[in-house]
C-alpha cells in the first residue's frame, strides 16, 4: 500500500484535480493507495478570517462564507457532469448549511473558542475529501471516502491536539481491513478519543494524517505531492540555481526542514520515520520528475553540503560576564527560563571560556525572552556579576546540511572563506558534534548574496556569477565590452562563468542592471538613462546592490576614481584598473591600498599599469614571491613614444605623428602625459613599488625632449601648434641619431633602488634597436638571471592588448 497525500495547492482547480485524478490512477494499477487531502489552496484561511470577523459581530463575514461556499459549488460543476452531480451538489450544500448555522452561533454570541475554530476548520478538509472522491468515482477509479475523524483519536488540546497512537493505530487497521483500490481520507482532522468532539492536528496536520495511516498500515511508501519538484539545495526565491535534492536521509531532511525548507513538516511525519517508511516528495505539476526521497540511509556517496537552508530574520541574545564563569547552573537557569516562557531557541553558541552564552530566537519571542533571562538573573545584573541582556537584531541565519559533512575535512573553512571574500562578517556560528549542520548568523543585508555564493561554492554545476561595474567606456572601456560580448557563450560553456556587467558610467551618465545590462544596447541604454554620473553615488549603488563576486574596472584616466578605490576594497568589491594613478600615487597611498584589499579578501589588480596586456607585472610578482630579488630594470614602456620615434624620419610634422599615435588608440587620453615622460615615469615607479623597493614619483630622474613650452599649454590644439612650433628640435633629434644609425627610444632604467627615464639612442646591436610598432620591452635583472635578463616584450599599447589584459585580470578574480 502507498499513502499518497496532495496540498492545499494540488487540490485548488478542477485543472490542477484532473493532474491529481492520474497520478491517483497510475499509482493505484499496482496497489491499493490511499490519497490524503488538504482542504482548497485558500480555503482554510478563509474559514478562520470568516470565523474572526463573525466573532467580532461583522456582517462581512457572509462575503467570505459566500466566497467560500461558491469555490465548491464551482468545483462540483467544474468536476462533474450533470448526471452525476446531484448527490455530490446536495451533500457539499448541507455541509455548507452546516457551516452557516455554526458561524451564526459565532456572530450572535460574539464567542470563538480553540474548540469551535477546530470544529470550523474542519470544514475545510472535509469538504475537499467528500467532492474529491466523489469525482474518482465518477470517472470510473474504484474509490472509498473514509471520514479521519473516525479513527485519528486524540486528546482535547483544540488547536494543536496530540494524538492517542495506540487508538489510532488499532482504529486505522481496523478501519482499513477491507479498504477499496482508493480511500480517500479528509487531512488534518480528528475527535477526542473521549467524547468524540472535533480536533485537528495543528501545522502540517495533513502529513500527520497520511504518516500516521501509512505507520499503521506498514505502507511501502509515502508520497508527499505539492507544488515543488521535491526539496530545494536552497530558497528558489532568493538562489536562483537552487535545484532539487534527489535523496536525503531522515536526519537531513529534518535539518533542512528546521531552517525554513517548508516542504515537509518533519515532526508530523515522526511516525513513517520511526517505521522507517520511505518519504517522496513530488510534484503534482511535474509528475515525472523524480522529486527528493528520503529514507533512513541517504545515498552513500554525491554531494557533502546536501542543501543550505536559512531562516530571514532572527535576533541573538546574549548573556556575558565574568560572574557566567565556572559556574554550573547558568545554563540550566538561562534555558530553563526561556523554557517557562515558552521560547524556543534556534540556536546555542558558547565558547569555551564560559565568559559568554548566545542563543538566537525569533523576532517574535524577543520580548519574552527579554524579560524571562532578566527576571531570571536579576541579582546576578544588580551585582555586576552578568551584564544586562544584549539582543541584537537584522540578523539571518543560514544553514549548511549534509551528513557526508563529517567524513570531509575543509567544509567550514570553504564556507568561511566564500563569506569572507565577499565581505559578510559572521556574527554566531554553531556545530553540532553531530557535523550533520553548520549553521551561521548573518548580516540580513548579506543574506542573498551570502546564500548564493555558497550555492556557487558548494554545488559545482552551478555558474559562477561574476558582477562587472565599469568605469570609463571609452577607447578601452567600449573594447572590453565588445570581448565580454564576444565572450559570454564561451566563458558560461568552458568555464561556467557567468560575466555580467552590473553598471557601466562615463563621466556623464552612469546606468545600472542588477541582471545584467544588455549588451547589445548599452549605449542607448545609458543614454536614455539620464541617470547623471555621480561617483560616490555610483560606489554607493556597488555597494547596495551588495552582489556577490563584485568587481569594479576603472578604465578612465581619472585621480577622483582612484581616490575611490579604498572604499571600494574595503566593502570586499575587487578591482582591476589600467589606470595608473592610484599605483602610482604616494606610496602610503599605494601600500594602504593593496594592504586594504588584503584585509577585504578583496582584490587589487592592475597588470594593464604596464605594458597593457603583457604579462610584466605577473611575471615581476612571481619572481618577488618566489624569493627572488631585482637589481635592474630596463626598458621601454612607452606604446606611444616608441611608435612616435618608429614612424617619425622628419618628412612629415612631428605632431602628425603624435595624432596618429592618439587616432590609433596608444596615448593616454591626454598625450602630454605620454609626451613628457610621466606616463614612463609611473610605468617605472610601480615595477619598482612591485619590486619592494619604496619609491615615489619625484626620485625619478625624468630627462625629456619636449620643450617645456608644448607642455605648458591650455588645450590639445595649443599643444600641436606648439610642437609646429618646435618642429625643428624634433628634426634634429632624429637626425642626430638618424646619422649615427641609431634609433631613439624613450627608456627606464631602474637601478639598485634609484631611476630615470629619457629618450636615447641604440645602436643596431641592442636589444631594444629593433622594438617595433608601439611595443615594449622589459629587462629584468634580478639574483636568478643575472647573465641574461628576463625578457618580456610585445605590443605595449592599444585598446585590443588592454581590454584582453583587464579580462585576464577578471579571469583571476573568477578562479581565486
Ligand atoms: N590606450 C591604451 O593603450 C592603454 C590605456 N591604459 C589606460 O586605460 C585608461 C583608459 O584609457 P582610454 O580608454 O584610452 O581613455 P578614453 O579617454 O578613451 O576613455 C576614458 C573614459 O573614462 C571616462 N571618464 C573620465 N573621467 C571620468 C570620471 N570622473 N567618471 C566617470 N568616467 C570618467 C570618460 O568619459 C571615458 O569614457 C587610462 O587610464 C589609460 O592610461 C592602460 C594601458 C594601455
Ligand atoms: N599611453 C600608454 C598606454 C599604455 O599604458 C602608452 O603609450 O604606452
Amino acid at each position: 500500500m502507498f499513502v499518497l497525500k496532495f496540498g492545499g495547492t494540488s487540490v485548488a482547480t478542477s485543472e490542477n484535480l484532473k493532474k491529481v485524478r492520474n497520478i491517483v490512477s497510475e499509482q493505484s494499477e499496482s496497489q491499493k493507495v490511499v490519497v490524503v487531502v488538504s482542504a482548497l489552496g485558500g480555503i482554510t484561511n478563509q474559514l478562520q478570517e470568516c470565523a474572526l470577523l463573525a466573532s467580532e459581530g461583522k456582517e462581512s463575514y457572509k462575503e467570505v462564507l459566500q466566497s467560500i461556499e461558491k469555490r465548491h459549488i464551482e468545483l462540483c460543476n467544474e468536476l462533474l457532469s450533470v448526471k452525476e452531480r446531484n448527490n455530490t451538489l446536495t451533500r457539499t450544500k448541507l455541509l455548507l448549511n452546516d457551516l452557516e448555522d455554526i458561524y451564526r452561533g459565532v456572530f450572535l454570541i460574539r464567542e470563538l473558542s480553540p474548540r469551535s475554530l477546530d470544529h470550523i476548520l474542519s470544514y475545510g478538509e472535509v469538504l475537499s475529501a467528500a467532492i474529491i472522491s466523489d469525482y474518482f468515482r465518477s470517472t470510473g477509479l474504484d474509490t472509498l471516502l473514509l471520514d479521519s475523524k473516525n479513527f485519528i483519536k486524540t486528546d482535547n488540546r483544540f488547536g494543536k491536539a496530540t494524538v492517542d497512537a495506540k487508538t489510532t493505530y488499532t482504529k486505522i487497521q481496523k478501519e482499513f481491513e477491507s479498504a477499496a483500490q482508493i480511500s480517500v481520507c479528509p487531512g488534518f482532522v480528528a475527535s477526542s478519543k473521549n467524547d468524540g468532539l472535533i480536533t485537528t492536528l495543528g501545522r502540517g496536520g495533513s502529513d500527520y494524517t497520511a504518516a500516521l495511516i501509512a505507520a499503521a498500515l506498514e505502507a511501502k511508501e509515502i508520497q508527499i505531492w505539492t507544488d515543488v519538484s521535491g526539496m530545494m539545495t536552497s530558497d528558489p526565491r532568493l538562489v536562483p540555481n537552487a535545484h532539487p535534492i534527489e535523496h536525503l536521509s531522515y536526519e537531513e531532511a529534518m535539518e533542512l526542514s528546521h531552517f525554513g525548507a517548508k516542504v515537509i513538516y518533519p515532526p508530523t511525519i515522526q511516525p513513517v520515520l520511526d517505521a522507517d517508511i520511505p518519504v517522496h516528495i513530488k510534484n503534482t505539476f511535474q509528475s515525472d520528475n523524480p522529486g527528493t526521497l528520503i529514507s533512513k540511509d541517504g545515498p552513500e556517496n554525491g554531494q557533502v553540503v546536501k542543501g543550505t537552508s536559512c531562516i530571514q530574520e532572527i535576533a541573538l541574545c546574549t548573556l556575558t560576564g565574568s560572574g557566567m564563569i565556572a559556574v554550573p547552573n547558568i545554563s540550566y537557569r538561562l534555558f530553563g527560563s526561556l523554557s517557562r516562557q515558552e521560547v524556543n531557541v534556534i540556536m546555542i553558541t558558547q565558547a569555551s571560556s564560559e565568559h559568554s552564552i548566545t542563543v538566537g530566537i525569533a523576532l517574535d519571542d524577543i520580548d519574552k525572552a527579554r524579560q524571562a533571562i532578566s527576571e531570571e538573573f536579576s541579582y546576578e545584573i544588580e551585582t555586576h556579576k552578568i551584564n544586562p541582556l544584549e539582543v541584537e537584531t537584522g540578523l539571518s541565519i543560514i544553514a549548511l546540511v549534509g551528513s557526508r559533512m563529517k567524513k570531509q575535512v575543509g567544509v567550514s573553512a570553504k564556507l568561511f572563506d566564500t563569506l569572507s571574500h565577499n565581505g559578510v562578517n559572521i556574527r554566531a556560528i554553531a556545530q553540532g558534534s553531530t557535523e550533520l549542520n553548520i549553521t551561521v548568523v548573518i548580516d540580513k543585508k548579506d543574506l542573498k548574496k551570502s546564500l548564493n555564493s555558497i550555492h556557487e561554492s558548494f554545488f559545482l554545476s552551478d555558474r559562477r556569477k561574476l558582477h562587472l561595474f565599469m568605469i570609463g567606456v571609452g577607447n578601452v572601456g567600449q573594447v572590453f565590452i565588445e570581448q565580454v560580448k564576444a565572450q559570454q557563450e564561451y566563458l558560461a560553456k568552458k568555464h561556467n562563468l557567468d560575466v555580467y556587467i552590473a553598471g557601466l558610467a562615463n563621466s556623464r551618465q552612469m546606468y545600472f542592471h542588477e541582471e545584467g545590462i544588455d549588451l547589445e544596447n548599452w549605449q542607448d541604454l545609458m543614454e536614455n538613462n539620464h541617470q547623471k554620473m555621480d561617483t560616490e553615488k555610483f560606489v554607493e549603488k556597488m555597494k547596495d546592490l551588495n552582489l556577490r563576486n563584485s568587481v569594479c574596472i576603472d578604465s578612465t584616466a581619472s585621480e577622483d576614481i582612484a581616490k575611490l578605490y579604498k572604499d571600494v576594497l574595503e566593502s570586499s568589491i575587487s578591482i582591476v584598473t589600467p589606470n595608473k594613478i592610484a599605483c602610482s600615487s604616494s606610496f602610503n597611498n599605494f601600500k594602504e591600498l593593496t594592504d586594504s584589499a588584503i584585509k577585504y579578501k578583496s582584490k587589487f589588480l592592475y597588470e594593464t599599469n604596464v605594458g597593457a596586456g603583457l604579462p610584466v607585472i605577473s611575471t615581476l610578482n612571481d619572481l618577488i614571491k618566489s624569493g627572488d630579488e631585482v637589481h635592474k630594470i630596463q626598458a621601454v614602456l612607452s606604446g606611444t613614444l616608441n611608435f612616435i620615434f618608429n614612424n617619425y624620419d622628419g618628412t612629415q610634422k612631428f605632431s602628425e605623428v603624435v595624432q596618429a599615435a592618439k587616432e590609433a588608440g596608444f596615448t593616454e587620453p591626454d598625450p602630454r602625459i605620454d609626451l613628457s615622460g610621466v606616463d614612463v615615469m609611473r610605468k617605472i615607479l610601480i615595477l619598482a613599488r612591485v619590486s619592494g623597493y619604496k619609491l615615489e614619483l619625484d626620485d625619478i630622474v625624468n630627462n625629456g625632449f619636449v620643450p617645456e613650452e608644448c607642455m605648458n599649454t591650455d588645450s590639445l590644439d595649443e599643444f600641436y601648434t606648439k610642437l609646429d612650433e618646435h618642429d625643428e628640435v624634433f628634426k634634429e633629434i632624429y637626425k642626430k641619431a638618424d646619422k649615427q644609425n641609431k634609433r631613439l627610444k624613450y627608456v627606464a632604467t631602474f637601478v639598485d633602488g634609484k631611476s630615470q627615464t629619457g629618450l636615447e639612442a641604440f645602436e643596431a646591436d641592442h636589444p631594444f634597436y629593433n622594438l617595433g610598432g608601439k611595443d615594449n620591452i622589459v629587462l629584468f635583472h634580478t639574483n636568478r638571471y643575472s647573465d641574461q635578463p628576463l625578457v618580456v616584450k610585445g605590443a605595449g599599447a592599444g585598446a585590443a592588448v588592454t581590454a584582453s589584459g583587464i579580462f585576464a585580470d577578471i579571469m583571476k578574480i573568477a578562479s581565486a
